[in-house]
């Protein structure tokens, strides 16, 4: 579905904002990218996403309708959650699907209000149900829960797993939060340095939907730690 191959992004500046960075995908993967703050996450997702074209390398698409989801909803005021929904869509086309989606976010009851209105939570709602109405071959997701309360973010990390279920889109899911790349993805994609480097790649392999409490997903949640530097044992702590 997506083959990358030795991609960097170099800035006016001269700093890469990430670096040889190679890796492929298959159809209906989701696969989770994580690394520290400032390692290329987001710039790569740019990248893959084409509001970015200034890169070195290659990557190709097998198939390509993108659906993209930020951290902010960046929804239209002036627009009701429907009329969000289907923004860039011809008038009169996809309304089934509109009325589809607004169904599978919850969000039915609520059709005609406006971003002032809304939760955070049914903010992300829409814009998930957005980036779904052009029917996307590969969803790019960045950071999208990461505003949210804790409680909200599970619900919409099940809501996105039974999108998953659904329509097995291939999904990226650039997040800081490993409990929730290791819920939803199938491989995770550890980024490290500055520019990041790809520099580890987990595979998970636990059928979904997964036990958030699963003892062999906290083993690899140790793994990814170390990986990430942030495993320090007790012991080695001085005071
Ligand atoms: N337009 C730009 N011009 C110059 N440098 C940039 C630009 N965009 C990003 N960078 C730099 O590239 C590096 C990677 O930034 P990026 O936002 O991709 O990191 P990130 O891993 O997504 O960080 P975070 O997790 O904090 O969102 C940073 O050092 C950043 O300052």
């Amino acid at each position: 579905m997506l083959a990358v191959q030795n991609i960097t992004r170099t800035f006016n500046d001269g700093k890469a904002g990430f670096r040889n960075v190679t890796f492929s995908i298959e159809e209906g993967e989701v696969i989770g990218i994580l690394g520290t703050s400032g390692c290329g996450k987001s710039t790569l997702l740019r990248v893959l996403s084409g509001l970015d074209k200034e890169y070195e390398g290659q990557f190709s698409f097998s198939k390509r309708t993108v659906g993209m989801m930020f951290q902010e909803p960046r929804l239209m005021p002036w627009l009701t959650v429907h009329e969000n929904i289907c923004f860039g869509v011809q008038k009169g086309q996809k309304k089934e699907l509109a009325e589809e989606l607004l169904k599978l976010v919850g969000l039915e009851e609520f059709a005609d209000h406006h971003p002032k209105d809304l939760s955070g939570g049914m903010a992300q709602r829409t814009a998930i149900a957005r980036s779904l109405i052009t029917e996307p071959d590969v969803l790019l997701l960045d950071e999208p829960f990461s505003a949210l309360d804790a409680f909200t973010k599970m619900q919409l990390q099940d809501l996105l797993l039974s999108i998953w279920q659904n329509r097995k889109t291939t999904t990226i899911l650039v997040t800081h939060d490993i409990d929730e790349a290791l819920y939803l993805a199938n491989r995770i994609f550890i980024l490290r340095g500055q520019p990041g480097e790809l520099y580890a790649e987990i595979k998970i392999d636990q059928a979904k939907p997964r036990s958030r409490g699963d003892v062999a997903l906290a083993e690899k949640k140790a793994e990814i730690l170390t990986l990430l530097d942030l495993n320090h044992n007790s012991k080695e702590v001085k005071l």
